[in-house]
């Protein structure tokens, strides 16, 4: 596996040109463009950008104040990174990254040059043109190797796992009992998808230890990708992860059997799991009372949690898990801004997405986890920006209206789903 070296935090003054910017993908609230031109300093390497609702903009304010706030956010966001969610899950799984300044210009046109490949979906949203800082990271689509070889394709596949664990928290109110069975995701399709749209992943097999479970988790979300899994090939997107073909040669199923071993070999999914779940050991349900409670004696501000709260929120965490075992947070005895912070930081856990490239994809068909030796890979994770305070009441009404329409679409017991961890 490759690794880079971080904390490299030098603000870069470069003329861009916005026509050497390829788009390559977008969530909420950032959108990512490839560099395509001949700079030695930006080859292999990824912008990513902040978007805003279109009415925000009129709201200007661009000035040397607002640039200090920019790059004190993006320090903040890349310390974060690094020593909280790296700390947690591995540092070896998180992307360096560079700065580089922008300009309303360069923004604007960007803007227009990549309106007609966005999706439609997020036609609500643009590249915010008043940020001055851009964020560079290594392009995860790119050739592994310095040159890359004649006929040799990087194939990366984008994760997006979600929730990995059925809730234990013994604070959960008899009607919501569903979420002891049913994981939230299968829930929450019923809430995003009509009949037509649904998924029968369930990322309780994705985050199994079991290879088949790994596989048909897999073959599910190429069934039905929504937003869990993208394939691209060469940097190029493809429409659906089934249509990868090389040379004519169709290769979703090899493909799928390489992942389920670089994943099963990494163990990312089941330390992921059990962060998420340890972090949220409460429930949203059992947290959010905490929550009120600490706003209300003042332990916990209307500002968001600073980088020492987080830093101290994981040394806490560690300190109580290792004298309580794998204990759940109300017999951890943690104190309410603690429980809060946990749950934030699980919530980060439960959004962030997986890229992992391959160049080669064994010929002979592996289909066991041992069977065969591993290809050349890099694996990363994107998307661990710190969750906001703010949000804790929409936490608590979203999964309460997840709940609501999944046993209002199935209200006999017998005809609901039972989610195996
Ligand atoms: O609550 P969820 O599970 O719908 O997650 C949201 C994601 O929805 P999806 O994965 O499609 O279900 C949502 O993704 P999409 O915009 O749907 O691609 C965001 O990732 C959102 O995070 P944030 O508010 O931008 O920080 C995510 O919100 P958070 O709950 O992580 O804050
Ligand atoms: N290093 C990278 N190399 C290649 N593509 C990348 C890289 N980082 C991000 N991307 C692409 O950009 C997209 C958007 O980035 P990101 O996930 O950070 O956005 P987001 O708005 O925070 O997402 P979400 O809506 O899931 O919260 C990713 O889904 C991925 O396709």
């Amino acid at each position: 596996m490759d690794s880079y070296t971080n904390r490299d935090e030098e603000l870069e003054h470069t003329h861009l040109d916005p026509h050497e910017w390829r788009y390559i993908c977008e969530g909420n609230a950032k959108v990512a463009f490839a560099y395509t031109g001949s700079d030695l300093q930006f080859a292999g390497w990824v912008l990513r950008l902040n978007k805003c609702f279109l009415d925000d903009e009129n709201e200007v304010s661009s000035n040397q104040d607002t640039l200090l706030k920019e790059i004190e956010y993006l320090q903040k966001n890349n310390t974060f990174e690094i020593d909280v969610i790296g700390s947690l899950i591995g540092v070896q799984y998180i992307l360096p990254q560079r700065s580089t300044y922008v300009t309303h210009i360069f923004l604007s046109q960007l803007n227009e040059l990549a309106a007609s490949t966005r999706p439609s979906h997020r036609a609500n949203t643009h590249i915010d043109t008043r940020q001055q800082i851009g964020v560079l990271v290594p392009n995860m689509l790119t050739s592994l190797a310095p040159t890359p070889a004649p006929g040799v394709h990087t194939i990366t596949v984008e994760l997006k796992p979600k929730w990995g664990f059925l809730t234990k928290s013994t604070l959960i109110s008899d009607k919501n009992s569903i979420k002891r069975r049913v994981c939230r995701y299968c829930m929450h399709q019923y809430t995003k998808h009509d009949a037509d749209n649904r998924s029968t992943f369930c990322p309780l097999d994705l985050f199994s230890d079991d290879y088949k479970r790994v596989v048909y988790a897999l073959d599910c979300l190429a069934l039905s990708p929504q937003n869990n899994i993208r394939v691209f090939v060469g940097g190029q997107i493809l429409s659906a992860p089934l249509q990868l073909c090389l040379e004519g040669v169709p290769l979703w199923d090899k493909l799928k059997h390489t992942l389920a071993r670089i994943i099963l070999a990494e163990g990312i999914l089941i330390k992921l799991k059990h962060l998420q779940s340890s972090l949220d050991s409460l429930d949203i349900e059992g947290v959010f009372p905490r929550y009120q409670r600490a706003v209300k004696s003042g332990t916990l501000a209307d500002e968001e949690p600073t980088l020492n709260d987080w830093v101290n929120t994981v040394a806490e965490f560690r300190r109580t898990n290792d004298i309580c075992g794998h204990a759940n947070g109300s017999e951890r005895r943690i104190n309410d801004k603690q429980a809060v912070l946990e749950f934030l930081l699980s919530t980060v856990l439960k959004d962030i997405s997986i890229m992992i490239a391959v160049e080669q994809i064994p010929s002979q068909s592996a289909s066991s986890r041992t069977a065969a030796e591993l290809p050349k890979y890099r694996i990363a994770i994107v998307d661990t920006e710190p969750k906001k305070l703010s949000k804790m009441s929409v936490y608590l009404e979203r999964y309460q209206r997840i709940v609501s329409n999944y046993l209002e679409s199935h209200p006999d017991p017998d005809k609901q789903k039972h989610c195996q961890e």
